[in-house]
């Protein structure tokens, strides 16, 4: 049945379509604009991503806005989300390439999804890409001839055994890999290449669209200096570096991404064994809920192999699994004993531990779930 409407919301209505259609034309024209910051900030060697700029313009905006009756966050919301969209033009126009003196980037595994995705990153920058993927082993001397770097990018139950296969390498040739565990693959390319040697951790998946604003980890392995190129590289594409020891990020991938996903699975398992019925839920569900069940439900749209692989290459993931049973077990303690107190108790000291966070994620999450709520159709 059609929405029933009167001929003055028709005129109204009429004028809002037209006034759509002139931020159409506004929308073009600043695509334009920003495809022409793309081809300068190709050809000068620019990072995609200007956080210093985007902080005045949004601050500059907001001021405005206000000034004029409009909700600065409406303003701000609009701005980040054509942004996001100048990154991905940006980044077609191609990027400079830093080091114009090396030989070819080798993919080793160039075939998978975030292979590809740096192999493009490398073409678009300029770079001679070789992939060395399963059926190539037989190729792998000839390909790696002469290479300037190679970039070990395969599940990571294989990473060291790959390493191991690899063929002696040209001295000055940059050895590093994008594993989600760093102490163990730095070891292995340490051990069999005696030139630079780096540990990578891209902090997103494959369908990243750009590379603005993603953290990537780094580990520094051996010679720095001969490396230096591949991180600017990587700066101009629109990634923030995060250093740190090998150690440390696998200890901090535990909890970020090992325990996450291990809980998500668990929670996707016990809705599989209740019988819940998807449909009905999000029928009744609240957006932050929605958004929960996406995101348990996106690690099911994806390869296990991965999702074990992450998981169970953590030496620590058994201990780490096992605290989270025993806190499960204390808190389902207090429910047995219809203990609220002693809930409320708890959950106070967790506040007080996230302090000032607590607050922040609140807003943040805020924000989240109003977009969350606009993609929502019926
Ligand atoms: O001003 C720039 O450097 C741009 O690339 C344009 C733009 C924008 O869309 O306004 C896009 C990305 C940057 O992070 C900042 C601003």
């Amino acid at each position: 049945m059609g929405e029933i409407s009167s001929q003055a919301l028709e005129g109204l209505r009429h004028k809002i379509d037209e006034v759509d259609q002139e931020l159409l034309h506004l929308l073009r024209r600043r695509l334009d604009l920003v495809a022409d910051v793309g081809a300068i900030k190709h050809k000068e060697g620019v990072p995609i991503y200007a956080p210093a700029r985007e902080a005045s313009m949004l601050a500059k905006r907001r001021a405005e806005a206000e000034a004029m009756g409009v909700p600065p966050q409406l303003v701000e919301d609009l701005l980040r989300r054509m942004m996001r969209e100048s990154y991905v033009s940006e980044k077609d126009v191609g990027f400079k390439r830093i080091a114009t003196d090396i030989g070819p980037v080798v993919i080793v595994g160039g075939a998978g999804k975030l292979g590809s995705l740096f192999a493009q990153l490398f073409t678009l920058s300029g770079y001679e890409v070789r992939i060395l993927d399963k059926e190539d082993w037989g190729d792998a001397e000839t390909l790696c001839a002469g290479a300037g770097a190679v970039v070990i990018s395969v599940p990571i139950a294989l990473t060291e055994a790959v390493i191991a296969r690899l063929p002696p390498l040209p001295p000055e040739c940059v050895l590093l890999d994008l594993t989600s565990v760093k102490q163990a693959p730095l070891a292995a390319m340490l051990k069999v290449h005696a030139g630079p040697v780096l540990g990578l951790h891209p902090m997103f998946g494959p369908d990243v669209s750009s590379l603005a604003k993603q953290v990537v980890v780094v580990c520094h392995g051996r010679q720095e200096q001969s490396y230096q190129w591949l991180l600017e590289q990587i700066r101009i594409w629109g990634a923030r570096l995060h250093e740190a020891p090998a150690a440390e990020h696998d200890q901090a991938m535990q909890l970020v991404q090992a325990m996450r996903h291990f809980t998500a699975f668990v929670y996707g398992v016990h809705l599989k064994r209740e019988h819940a019925d998807l449909e009905q839920l999000l029928q009744f569900s609240s957006p932050i809920y929605r958004l929960e069940l996406a995101m348990v439900g996106r690690l099911f749209a994806q390869d296990p192999a991965l999702y074990a692989d992450i998981i169970f290459a953590q030496p620590d993931a058994l201990a780490r699994a096992r605290h989270y049973l025993a806190r499960y077990q204390e808190a389902l303690a207090m429910l047995e004993r219809g203990d609220k107190a002693a809930f409320c108790a708890e959950f106070d000291e967790v506040a007080h531990w996230f302090g000032d966070f607590a607050e922040q994620f609140r807003s943040e999450s805020a924000n989240m779930l109003m977009v969350a709520n606009d993609g929502r159709v019926g």
